[in-house]
């Protein structure tokens, strides 16, 4: 079983940074953690396919699509590649769509909501940076850990003795 959130802001208060409560969750994994990497784009997917390929298995991909509604920036597809890699899971500031792909998936998803417009395909944005949303600074590298109680965010990973 996986360290629970809210154990963790109970042992490490002024460890974690919690994060805004806007998220909701997709993807079969309810419960997931890992090391971060990150990525930032407006409208246009391209560096989150790209990162989904290449981050190593088991970091958590953190994808800053400015919260725009104007498309999806990762559906079944995408969500099936990072499930196949071994992926931590991935946390998107913005939308999705497949919903029930998405949903179906073995793979851990939080995003903003849903929309069925995919995004542009050309490459622009930025990766392996640090990345400012949700009351949060995510730095690459950074431990993030994701429930049904929320998203929490540590510069390394915390560990509770049993
Ligand atoms: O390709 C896209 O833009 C997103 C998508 O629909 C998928 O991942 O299946």
């Amino acid at each position: 079983m996986s360290i629970k959130t809210a154990d963790l802001c109970d042992h490490y208060p002024d460890q974690v940074t919690i994060v805004d409560p806007s998220f909701r969750s997709f993807g079969q994994r309810k419960s997931f953690s890992g090391p971060i990497s990150t990525v930032k784009v407006k409208d246009d997917n391209v560096l989150v396919r790209k990162a989904l390929e290449t981050i190593p298995a088991g970091n958590v991909l953190v994808v800053d699509g400015i919260a725009s509604k104007n498309c999806a920036l990762l559906g079944g597809n995408l969500a099936e590649i990072a499930a196949e890699r071994g992926l931590g899971g991935i946390i998107i500031n913005g939308y999705i769509r497949d919903f029930m792909e998405v949903c179906e998936t073995d793979i851990g998803v939080m995003a903003l909501g849903t929309i069925p417009l995919k995004s542009q395909k050309e490459g622009k944005g930025q990766e392996n940076i640090p990345l400012a949303f949700g009351n949060a600074l995510w730095n690459p590298g950074d431990y993030v850990y994701v429930d049904e109680d929320g998203i929490i965010l540590a510069s390394e990973k915390l560990i509770i003795d049993s």
